[in-house]
């Protein structure tokens, strides 16, 4: 009988944390298995060493070690949350103060104790380790009195009570930060410098015109160093931009490729709840929008900054009367421009949301046009289509709103600013203050400044712009990758050793024990009794290796949930999955799929070859094997279709197969992966009767080396099974033999009989 102590704290935290704390959890348990004093010892020593408090931080910390010590929910579990509270704590070099309190008293204010998932006692009050030992003594002699059998109550598997938090506000310096190759930068950088400093030396050309306050020609060799300059600095400029281009599109490269290669690894859930075209856009447009800003803000920075700095210093050595008039005319306008285009990086998130959903709805009617067109849809869906192009024009027109007065804003600011300075010069040049050829080099260092400060001003509005794509991209980078949350990953070699070995000898090949599921998230504490909303209530069953075993039971009863949950495409809420007597959450989920053969529903054909949808995932696999497989489903004739042979095209999804050849493609590659167990999600259900029959041969004789799950509809498919199962409302209602089940279950009995099989 187990005792559990239960957090009560809400753990509705970070998933970096969590993972954090995972590992704070598994370098704590060597630590657990210590004497007390020897754990209270250390403890008490890394309270001393770090006493800074921070409150949040030290919640923070035991918020996330409570939501992921999943395993540690025994009294020993316990101790080891505190350890890891303290170590997480550690780790971070501060707020030990707050946790030591946990971690010394573990379990005073904050725990209650369950026997069996009844609760048995609240907030118990235990001091010390040695009390808490006590209390689990207790708790023993407890546990006759109550009911000894779980009642439900307490915490939901630790990934699924967490939502991420909405992805950090993004900064510019972020936008900086996708610039990997700093040399580049430093030379377009230079390049950048050495153009705006030359091109700071062209009044003073100009001002030779005028040396003696008359206008009069400056000699041909200074005419040639002024074309010189104007040459070096467009060589110059040429660098400067070839350069950058090469980090702008080496920022795009990496981004897509980071993000594509991320969005094939996240939770199962997420594809669930995120339309496909919206992702698409963020890999194609919101990438491209990055090399926009970056490119944009960097000339701002390199070129636009230093000429303008370099023009202002040159103005205020020629008239600082005349620099102050304009600098605080320049400085007023800045500050209504960056008002304004602020606004701009709410109306590009919105807009790029609009195109995101104008993608996704191409993309759904592009995959679902044979049923668009079958049912008299076009015209509605052409309506919807042109609902998103309209919306997506919308939030265009408006992100163009906000852009356009930024635009006049700026000219129109500038040219009163200039008029203004010019006046207050010409006045100045009347009063002797300033001579004519001053004036002449001040205007046109007033006009050098018109070029960056324009730039700096495009690249403020396009900067809110791409920060809006950057915080697209991050919202889907923030997402936990699925390895990232398998717990085996973590483990050290000696550890996963232990599981090993703790794996039951003779353990069937795959079981069930209690396994409660929904698809819908809950919150921490969530009680688990609403049936209604469970597809799987307290699933038992069992499939022994070597056999072929059935699922059988009416629509949406949860037989393709049980696959899903043995693929570990989702955790279980409660109770356990077993693979060969092993937790499957032990196991990597790369290991488990190691073991897996899957089948799908659909039985979805990717685009592409013969040959890449029979080897995917396997690698290189000669041609012989590939034609052995086709020809144990009867497929042999499509390598001969093509000239190509294996190497011909499927079409898009499978396109040129029929339903029942896209079927068996499917089943041919399973047969081809080898693997120890197979599973059939209704991989059967579109074929004729004839090649049916030849799979169910090819099943039939594997059987013995493979263990076989088939989920069916047709009975007449698994009625030779070694074993069936009858699933109804997530329950199993029976298991037998087709023989022993038509005698001893009326449900059973009624799907044989409606497909006149008794
Ligand atoms: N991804 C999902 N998100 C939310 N609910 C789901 C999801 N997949 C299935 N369900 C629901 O879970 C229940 C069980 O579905 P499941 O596909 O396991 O049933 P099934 O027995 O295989 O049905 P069928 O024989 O019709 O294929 C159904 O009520 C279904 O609506």
């Amino acid at each position: 009988m187990t005792i559990q102590l239960f957090s009560e704290e809400t753990t509705q935290t970070r998933w970096r944390d969590r993972m954090r704390a995972r590992r704070a959890i598994l370098a704590s348990s060597r630590l657990a298995k210590a004497k007390p004093e020897r754990i209270e010892r250390v403890i008490g020593k890394w309270a001393s060493k770090y006493p800074v408090t921070d409150m949040e931080t030290a919640r923070t910390d035991r918020a996330a070690v409570c939501s992921v010590s999943e395993r540690a929910r025994s009294q020993e579990g316990c101790l080891l949350r505190s350890i890891a509270v303290a170590r997480a704590a550690k780790y971070r070099r501060r707020s030990i103060t707050w946790c030591s309190g946990f971690a010394l008293e573990p379990f005073r204010g904050h725990a209650w104790v369950e026997v069996g998932g009844v609760p048995v006692s609240e907030n118990v009050e235990i001091a010390d380790y040695t009390k808490s030992l006590e209390v689990r003594a207790r708790g023993d002699a407890d546990v006759s009195a109550a009911s000894g059998e779980s009642a439900g109550a307490g915490l939901l598997e630790p990934d699924r009570m967490m939502e991420p938090p909405p992805a950090a506000p993004v900064r510019p310096r972020d936008l900086f930060g996708l610039a990997k190759d700093k040399r580049l930068l430093v030379v377009a950088a230079l390049m950048a410098l050495v153009g705006s400093g030359l091109t700071l030396l062209i009044p003073g050309f100009i001002a030779k015109f005028f040396s003696d306050g008359s206008f009069s020609l400056p000699s041909l060799g200074w005419i040639g160093v002024f074309l010189g300059v104007l040459l070096a600095s467009g060589v110059a400029m040429v660098f400067q931009y070839y350069y950058l281009q090469k980090v702008g599109e080496t920022i795009v490269r990496d981004a897509r490729g980071k993000l594509s290669n991320h969005l094939l690894r996240l939770q199962i859930k997420e594809y669930d709840e995120r339309s496909a075209g919206d992702l698409v856009s963020r890999v194609a447009a919101d990438t491209s929008s990055l090399r926009t800003g970056f490119l944009q803000i960097f000339v701002a920075c390199t070129t636009g900054f230093p000429l303008v700095i370099g023009t202002c210093a040159l103005m205020l050595f020629l008239d600082p009367f005349l620099m102050g008039t304009a600098l605080a005319l320049i400085v007023g306008l800045g500050f209504v421009l960056f008002a304004v285009s602020r606004l701009i990086q709410g109306a590009s998130l919105v807009a790029q949301q609009k195109l995101g959903s104008l993608t996704s709805q191409v993309q759904r009617d592009m995959g679902g046009i044979r049923t668009i067109r079958a049912t008299n849809a076009t015209d509605s869906e052409a309506s919807m289509l042109e609902g998103r192009v309209e919306d997506a024009w919308q939030a265009g027109l408006k992100m163009a709103k906000v852009q356009s007065i930024v635009s006049p804003i700026a000219n129109i600011g500038f040219q009163l600013s200039a008029i203004v300075v010019i006046l207050v010069g010409a006045y100045r040049t009347s009063i002797g203050a300033m001579s004519i050829s001053e004036l002449v080099q001040f205007a046109a260092l007033l006009f050098i400044l018109v070029s960056p400060l324009g730039q700096m001003a495009s690249a403020l509005s396009q900067l809110h712009s791409s920060l809006g794509s950057l915080q697209r991209i991050n919202e889907i980078l923030d997402l936990p990758r699925e390895d990232e949350l398998d717990m085996a990953n973590l483990l050290s070699p000696e550890l996963l050793k232990t599981l090993e070995a703790s794996a039951k000898p003779n353990a069937p090949a795959i079981e069930f024990d209690d396994v409660v599921f929904t698809y819908g998230t809950r919150e921490f504490g969530q009680e688990m009794d609403d049936a209604d909303s469970l597809v799987l209530h307290k699933l038992n069953l069992q499939v022994p290796e070597g056999k072929r075993v059935a699922i059988v039971g009416p629509s949406g009863a949860g037989k393709s949930t049980v696959l899903q949950l043995i693929e570990r495409f989702y955790d279980v809420n409660r109770g356990a999955v077993r693979v060969f007597g092993k937790d499957i959450r032990d196991y990597s989920r790369s290991d488990l799929r190691d073991v897996l053969g899957y089948v799908e529903q659909d039985a979805p054909v990717l685009s592409g070859s013969l040959r890449e949808n029979l080897t995917l995932g396997l690698g290189d696999v000669g041609d012989d094997r590939c034609m052995e497989a086709l020809e144990r489903v009867n497929l042999g004739y499509l390598a001969t279709r093509s000239e190509q042979g294996l190497d011909g095209p499927v079409g898009e999804s499978g396109a040129s197969l029929s339903g029942g050849e896209r079927q068996r493609l499917a089943i041919a590659r399973a047969l081809l992966s080898n693997k120890r167990i197979l599973l059939f999600d209704e991989a059967t259900a579109n074929l004729d009767s004839h090649n049916e029959r030849q799979i169910g041969d090819v099943l039939r004789n594997m059987a013995g080396n493979r263990t076989v799950l088939v989920v069916a509809h047709r009975l007449s498919t698994i009625m030779d099974a070694d074993l069936i199962h009858v699933l109804e409302h997530g329950r199993l209602v029976a298991s037998g033999t087709h023989s022993e089940l038509v005698v001893k279950s009326q449900i059973y009995r009624n799907l044989a009989s409606e497909q006149h099989l008794v």
